[in-house]
């Protein structure tokens, strides 16, 4: 059959407060490239994937077209479009994004530009899954027992951990479906939104499956996950380079 259409849209509008790094998070480098090149890399590398729709921060696009995505030739970058407060206002804008390609995407790959881990298995995975199920999210089983706690912090439940996964990007679904999940979204006030399978579970009332990512492919958040980083970038670097 086919291939469809995929576009990544990559967000890289966060502030990175809990990093509480001099420049944003994704601009830190680590062997001598910035976390955000990886990311892309991934994304340009694959042969899933035909575009890509960068999301920056408002008043970074020259920049990142500069810096980024023209010094390290990321040519699949069809678009470089400023974001907003929030993770879901810069999700809103990629979708809104996709209408100035040339052609629709089938499929629509949402990734945090701070997961730089993300590789071909996983993208291969997500594109399987989104073919069967239109709506499939990146994720791992717990390695840990996880409780839900009440205000003052006491356990007030302890959920099967077989039941519990753990989940990241790529988020991944059929063009229409998360557009109209998002535009539904929007005309409300949105609240405690903290991923994308969540607006359309919610709005939409459709099932999302999660499929399997990599305990590797993790969001680098707080300064320890720069030193996780640099262990699993050299032992990529090793692997390849043999
Ligand atoms: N308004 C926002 C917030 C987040 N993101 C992106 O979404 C991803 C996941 O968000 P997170 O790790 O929370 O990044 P930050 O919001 O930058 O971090 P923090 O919450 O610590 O400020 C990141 O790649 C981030 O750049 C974004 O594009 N726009
Ligand atoms: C989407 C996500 O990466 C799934 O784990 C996560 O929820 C993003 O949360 P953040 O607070 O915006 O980092």
């Amino acid at each position: 059959m086919d291939k469809k259409k995929c576009t990544a849209i990559v967000l890289s509008a966060g502030q990175g407060k809990r990093m509480g790094s001099a420049i944003q998070k994704q601009y830190i480098e680590l062997s001598g490239k910035p976390i955000i090149f990886y990311t892309l890399d991934a994304f340009q590398k694959s042969a899933i994937i035909d575009d890509i729709v960068l999301v920056v921060g408002e008043g970074q696009e020259n920049w990142v077209r500069d810096e980024i995505v023209e010094k390290y030739q990321l040519t699949k970058v069809r678009s470089i479009i400023p974001g907003g407060k929030e993770r879901y206002d810069s999700v809103w804008a990629g979708l809104r994004g996709l209408h100035a390609l040339k052609e629709q995407p089938e499929y629509v790959f949402i990734h945090d530009g701070a997961r730089m881990f993300v590789d071909e298995q996983i993208l291969t995975r997500g594109y399987e899954n989104v073919e069967k199920f239109g709506a499939c999210v990146a994720g791992m089983p717990s390695k840990d027992t996880v409780k839900l706690v009440d205000e003052d912090q006491f356990a007030v439940n302890t959920p099967p951990r077989k039941l519990i996964w753990a989940v990241q990007t790529p988020q991944i679904f059929k063009a229409d479906l998360i557009e109209n999940a998002y535009a539904r979204l929007m005309e409300e006030v949105p609240d405690n939104i903290t991923d994308d399978a969540m607006v359309v579970e919610q709005m939409m009332k459709v099932p999302v499956k999660l499929y399997e990512g990599s305990y590797e492919n993790i969001k680098i958040t707080t300064p320890e996950d720069l030193e996780i980083a640099k262990v699993f970038l050299a032992k990529r670097k090793e692997k390849y380079h043999k």
